[in-house]
């Protein structure tokens, strides 16, 4: 697969981030009940964009219910909204699950995604479409966007099978994004950051496995760097993830400090001990030296990040839209 990338209009990522964007967008987000989707939902309303978000099964009375099974009703949105541009931070993202079910896995993960794709470049939309470091086998680490894949699991097949696929039927429309290890304030509340955290508050120990190295990456910044390529028109493949490369325990042991939680509650323990369903790449992580290029400095450290974590959850402004997830002290 070709992994080029383009951007149209460099200039625009001088722009500052509390500026309105230049060019206001039609946007929909599908998938806008996701953690990365719900930022992107919210972002693209700050930057002054018009958008629609849509849930699956978790509704929130700003988005409007989609299933992207749901062809007709896909067809039918977008026919509605004629967007510039649809987002799909969405898919089966429940890596264990995926491979018990690969037809789901595959469902969700590629035909529905290719399926919208098709409907938004018939109405002349760019997509995106959000991939991962699983396309990867996890033997050499610190992968670039031109390293070649190798997916260990369905999920990471089911998501370079659609890298591949999109690009065919999208050409320079779209924009491939591959993030991992998505962290941070989200609406349901239930990634990796929120387990931990909700463990360690009541005193229970969580078992991290102690051999997966990858990139820890703020959802928040995730949202922030892919709104800003795209109004810069940015096309191809870029990753979009944290600048450090660790393991989960050192990952575990970060969030743990930073919330005042015992970080003795956290277990190493290898990933051939665990039964996880399915196979993780262990040396993984992405190299960001593409986004470092256009747009320096967007994607912050851990600790930063961590700090900005527990301030998003104390933010006024913030405390409705969030999910009233965690209780410990902000
Ligand atoms: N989280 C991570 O660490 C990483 C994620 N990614 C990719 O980024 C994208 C976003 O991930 P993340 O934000 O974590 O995902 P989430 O699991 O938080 O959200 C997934 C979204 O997809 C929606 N969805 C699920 N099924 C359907 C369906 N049939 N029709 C329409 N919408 C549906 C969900 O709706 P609802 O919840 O309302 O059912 C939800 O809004 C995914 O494509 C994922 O593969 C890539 C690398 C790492
Ligand atoms: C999302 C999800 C996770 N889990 C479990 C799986 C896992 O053991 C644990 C932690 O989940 P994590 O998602 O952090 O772990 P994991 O599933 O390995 O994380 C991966 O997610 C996918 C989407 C990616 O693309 C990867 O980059 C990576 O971030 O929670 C569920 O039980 N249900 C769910 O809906």
């Amino acid at each position: 697969m070709s992994t080029q990338f383009s951007v149209a209009r460099p200039a625009v990522f001088s722009a500052q981030w509390d500026a309105k964007a230049e060019t206001p967008l039609r946007a929909v987000v599908v998938g806008g009940s996701g953690q990365i989707g719900g930022w992107l939902f919210r972002y693209l309303a700050e930057r002054g964009h018009q958008a629609v978000g849509t849930y699956s099964s978790q509704a929130f009375s700003d988005l409007i219910a989609l299933d992207a099974a749901d062809l007709d009703a896909v067809t039918a949105l977008l026919r509605a909204e004629r967007p510039d541009v649809v987002f799909y931070p969405a898919g089966f993202t429940w890596v264990d699950g995926c491979e018990r079910d690969k037809a789901r896995a595959y469902a969700a993960n590629l035909e529905q995604p290719l399926h919208v794709a098709r409907t938004a470049a018939d109405l002349g939309a760019r997509f995106v479409y959000f991939s991962t470091d699983y396309v990867f086998d996890g033997v050499k680490g610190r992968y670039s966007e031109d390293a070649p894949t190798n997916p260990l699991s369905v999920y990471g097949q089911a998501k370079y099978d659609a890298e591949v696929a999109l690009a065919e039927v999208l050409g320079d429309r779209l924009l491939t994004v591959r993030t991992c290890w998505v962290y941070g304030p989200e609406r349901q509340g239930k990634n990796f950051s929120y387990q931990l955290i909700r463990a360690l508050e009541q005193g229970k120990p969580m078992i991290c496995p102690s051999d997966q190295v990858s990139s820890p990456s703020y959802g928040p910044d995730v949202a922030r760097a892919v709104l800003l390529l795209v109004e810069a028109g940015a096309s191809g493949l870029i990753h979009v993830v944290g600048p450090e490369i660790m393991d989960r325990v050192r990952f575990a042991r970060a969030i743990a400090r930073a919330f005042d939680l015992d970080e003795s509650l956290i277990t190493a323990t290898p990933t051939a001990e665990l039964g996880q369903g399915a196979p993780r790449p262990l040396n993984a992580g992405l190299l960001i030296d593409r986004l470092e290029s256009c747009k320096p400095g967007l994607m912050r450290s851990l600790d930063a990040a961590l700090e900005d974590f527990r301030a998003k959850l104390g933010a006024p402004e913030l405390r409705s839209w969030l999910a009233p997830a965690l209780t410990t002290r902000s």
